[in-house]
């Protein structure tokens, strides 16, 4: 028998392990997990798994701080897991500064982390109860945080983050808006009034592919009906889908619940504040962060709050000379990114979408020596129902989506966080201490196969897996710790979840604050939750990084060396795991073989196995990152032939598209001939037209200078007869070609007497009349005008004949002639 773990020093966590109910289907699944009986009716704390229909694999047996079986209820974890000692460590009742607690869950998804976190609709979980303990015992040091309003500023000089602090008045008001109004049907459900009738499905990824899963589906409860549903969310293919269940009146809501049919409200399905979260919409962006698409409205103001367990009598000591004040903060881890749950989303100016903005974990000015969250919106809850208000409203932003695996579930880590601010009694302007129970719901370790993710899912599911391989890495170096080997510290700065759950439990070393100074590390409770029906291989890689020990019972397997030089059975049909086989060689003992792996105590003799325990870890992981792979890689498959039926089909597409072009494209090219055919055609007429046109012209300029010149000279010009036209015509072009001639050479004589005239002196001029030197004489004048008497007799257009002008014509030149 394996010892009973031993708390160490050094344990970073104690690790307690809750067993869920079976499901509804996994009623006659055979059970792995077996809780092994304590001596002295002491609460159990091994377990043992053994693998099922499969006797070849190692027998494992865990050991944790305590197992809590499947009977246990909420209160059984509230007083089993020492939340109460985790209050008083934060209140300091001894005086001097609190310490830190966290107190986190751990499993498989859909094995009840949210439900022992948060609850169901009829039980409270261990965060309300932990609130109501923490209020119900400062209760008569509680400073009045509303009459005295000096006190906001000193807890706002106080706070180490960065944050904005409101008062919860004001913060719930812009929350919930007036309690009085009434309901709207269509607003976001506040968390107890969501209520999932175990006939409604919720599976917003792949609508309808799982007949027997439930359908994604959001619903609230009308504020005066408790039955009155409203479908708030659906997967695409069902928008427009409305349930409403029959109404039952709020007054007897109490005994109703108690006593509801399963297959109206089953109690297992109408979680509380759990469910109240934003249903994923199928389709993001890889890493994206998209909240919901519409800005925070008004909510409905929760009526109706769980009240059991009852834990009045419980109470954790106080500091009696200090005074306290309580500051709620919210915010989730999604995709290694930390974001507020109690800042409403920002319309980005750009995109037009709501977003969220990513914050910071770091030191600060004032928190030098412990890393913190920066920025975050912080509400000072003066009593319990405004706290349980703040977690209905930071609750209501959470992320969730509906899986294959779990209806709801949760795709973010979720931290509520609990400061609990101390300070002097009587000194009004005193410095206020800190110390926070952070209380952390963490998203369940899936396998995409099972959970049936794809998309953005399937992303976030990957980034769950990866920073729970990480947590992981960081639990197993609680055996390193134990053997006093120096914490590694980088492992804990590997993604975001690790650095917030495990940074301030060491001193930072960069911190220049003496030791004595130094806070005392937190102290951390994780609840690991299972489900001894569920995924035996996905369970035990859990159980394996989480339990404080293990010891591994390993049936001998001949080898089949061995078995060969036996003569015995051939290879693979041995029966291997019969503990009756007797052989000489020793690796095939037929005695099982325990191999205690390690003791959190460190004082027992310990059986190494030829590789230490991190690096088995490691493999561990490795090998669940494998399996994560492989479901990744089978969806990609999937995607991958999805896609290239696309293309094809797309390709196919694009190729009629091209053909369609050619063929448009000698269409119109046919289409542009024929027009510019047309065009040119009538391009040429224009000008054919135009050509004529100006040579009509040009004929009768000249017409005109002849006839102007013919009465010059006094020429009747009488029109030729018929048989004449040849010959004149012949005459005309030679007396044509004789006067230009002529012309041009008058008009060289002319330049040249004009230069001889400009070399000349004035004095020495002469009129040109005078003067002898003129190359042309009288008779050559009087010889030009017979040819011109001659040129007048037929001149005209070469090719037209010369008109006889009517006597009108004749007086229209006349006058011409006195103008010249
Ligand atoms: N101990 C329990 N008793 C009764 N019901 C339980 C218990 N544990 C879990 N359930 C029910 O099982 C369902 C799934 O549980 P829950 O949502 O808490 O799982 P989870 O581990 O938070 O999953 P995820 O990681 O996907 O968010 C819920 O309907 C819850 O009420």
């Amino acid at each position: 028998m394996m010892d009973p773990p031993q708390k160490t020093q050094t344990n970073l966590f104690d690790v307690y392990l809750r067993l869920r109910p079976p499901q509804a289907g996994n009623a006659n699944a055979e059970k792995f997990l077996l809780v092994e009986e304590s001596e002295e009716g002491d609460a159990p704390t091994h377990i043992t798994l053994n693998p099922p229909n499969d006797r070849r694999r190692a027998i494992e047996k865990f050991a944790f701080t305590r197992v809590f079986e499947e009977n246990a209820t909420q209160l059984d974890l509230f007083q089993g897991t020492k939340v109460l000692p985790l209050v008083e460590g934060a209140l300091a009742p001894h005086g001097g500064d609190g310490t830190d607690g966290l107190l986190a869950t751990l499993g498989m998804t859909g094995s009840g982390k949210t439900h022992t976190m948060l609850g169901c609709r009829s039980q409270r979980g261990l965060t309300q109860l932990a609130l109501d303990v923490v209020f119900r015992s400062i209760q008569s040091n509680m400073v009045d945080y509303e009459s005295t309003p000096a006190l906001e500023a000193s807890i706002r000089s106080s706070d180490a983050s960065e944050a904005n602090i409101h008062p919860a008045s004001t913060f719930l008001e812009s929350i919930f808006g007036d309690a009085t109004a009434p309901s709207r049907a269509g607003s976001r459900a506040t968390t107890p009034m969501i209520v999932r009738p175990s006939h409604i499905n919720i599976c917003p990824q792949i609508p309808g592919q799982y007949p027997e899963s439930p359908k994604s589906v959001r619903l609230v409860r009308h504020l005066d009906e408790l039955s009155n549903v409203t479908v708030l969310r659906t997967p695409p293919n069902q928008k427009t889908r409305e349930k409403v269940l029959p109404k039952t009146p709020m007054t007897s809501l109490g005994p109703k619940l108690a006593n509801a049919s399963p297959s109206k409200k089953n109690y297992m399905t109408l979680t509380s504040a759990a469910k109240n979260k934003n249903v994923t919409k199928p389709g993001f962006l890889k890493g994206d962060y998209l909240p919901p698409a519409t800005a925070r409205r008004t909510l409905q103001r929760p009526s109706v709050l769980p009240q059991m367990p009852d834990i009045s009598a419980i109470r954790a000591s106080c500091d009696p000379s200090a005074e306290y004040a309580i500051v709620i903060s919210m915010y989730e881890v999604y995709n290694d990114r930390i974001f507020d749950l109690l800042t409403p989303p920002i319309k980005s100016n750009a995109t037009k979408e709501y977003r969220r903005r990513a914050l910071l974990f770091k030191c600060t000015e004032t928190s030098p020596d412990r890393k913190v969250v920066a920025g975050l919106r912080k509400i000072v809850c003066s009593n319990l129902q405004e706290a349980l208000m703040v977690l209905e409203a930071g609750l209501h932003e959470r992320r969730v989506a509906g899986t294959g695996s779990n209806s709801v579930s949760s795709r973010s880590h979720g931290f509520f966080c609990i400061e609990i601010k101390k300070r002097r009694r009587g000194r009004a302007n005193g410095p206020w201490g800190t110390s926070t129970l952070s209380i952390v719901d963490l998203a369940g370790s899936e396998r995409a196969r099972d959970a049936k993710t794809q998309g953005a899912t399937l992303v976030e599911g990957g980034k769950i897996n990866e920073s729970l391989m990480y947590l992981g890495q960081c639990l197993q170096m609680q055996t390193d710790l134990n053997n006093n080997a120096k914490p590694n510290l980088r492992l804990f700065r590997q993604c975001k979840l690790t650095e917030l759950l495990f940074t301030n439990s060491f001193p930072l070393t960069s911190t220049s604050q003496s030791a004595s100074h130094r806070r005392a590390p937190q102290k951390a409770v994780m609840i690991v939750t299972a489900d001894p029906f569920g995924d035996f291989n996905a369970t035990s890689q859990i159980l394996r990084y989480s339990a404080l020990a293990r010891e591994v019972t390993v049936p001998r397997i001949p080898s089949i060396t061995s078995t060969i030089l036996s003569g015995g059975h051939p290879a693979g049909q041995f029966p291997q795991s019969d503990p009756s086989v007797v052989s000489s060689s020793p690796a095939s003992s037929p005695v099982l073989q325990h191999r205690p792996l390690f003791h959190p105590s460190g004082n027992h003799s310990r059986t190494f196995s030829p590789i230490s325990d991190t690096e088995r870890g490691t493999m561990e992981n490795a090998a669940l990152e494998i399996a994560r792979m492989a479901d990744m890689i089978d969806q990609l498959n999937g995607d991958l032939a999805h896609e290239s039926e696309a293309r094809m089909a797309a390709e196919a597409h694009l190729m009629s598209m091209e053909d369609r072009i050619v063929e448009l494209e000698q269409e119109i090219r046919e289409e542009c001939y024929a027009d510019f055919e047309q065009r040119l055609a009538m391009e040429m007429n224009r000008w054919k037209a135009s050509l004529s046109l100006e040579q009509e012209r040009g004929e009768e300029h000249w017409d005109r200078k002849v006839e102007v010149l013919a009465r010059s000279v006094g020429v009747v010009v009488t029109a030729p007869s018929d048989e004449d036209d040849m010959e004149n015509e012949d005459k005309e072009n030679v007396l044509i070609e004789n006067l230009e001639q002529e012309n041009e050479r008058l008009r060289r004589e002319v330049s040249i007497l004009k230069r001889e005239l400009s070399s000349r002196t004035p004095s020495k001029r002469a009129p040109l009349q005078e003067r002898g030197d003129l190359p042309i004489t009288k008779g050559e004048i009087s010889s030009l005008s017979g040819k011109l008497e001659q040129l007048r007799v037929s001149n005209g257009s070469p090719t037209k004949k010369i008109r006889k002008l009517p006597p009108k014509k004749w007086e229209s030149v006349a006058m011409d002639d006195d103008m010249f």
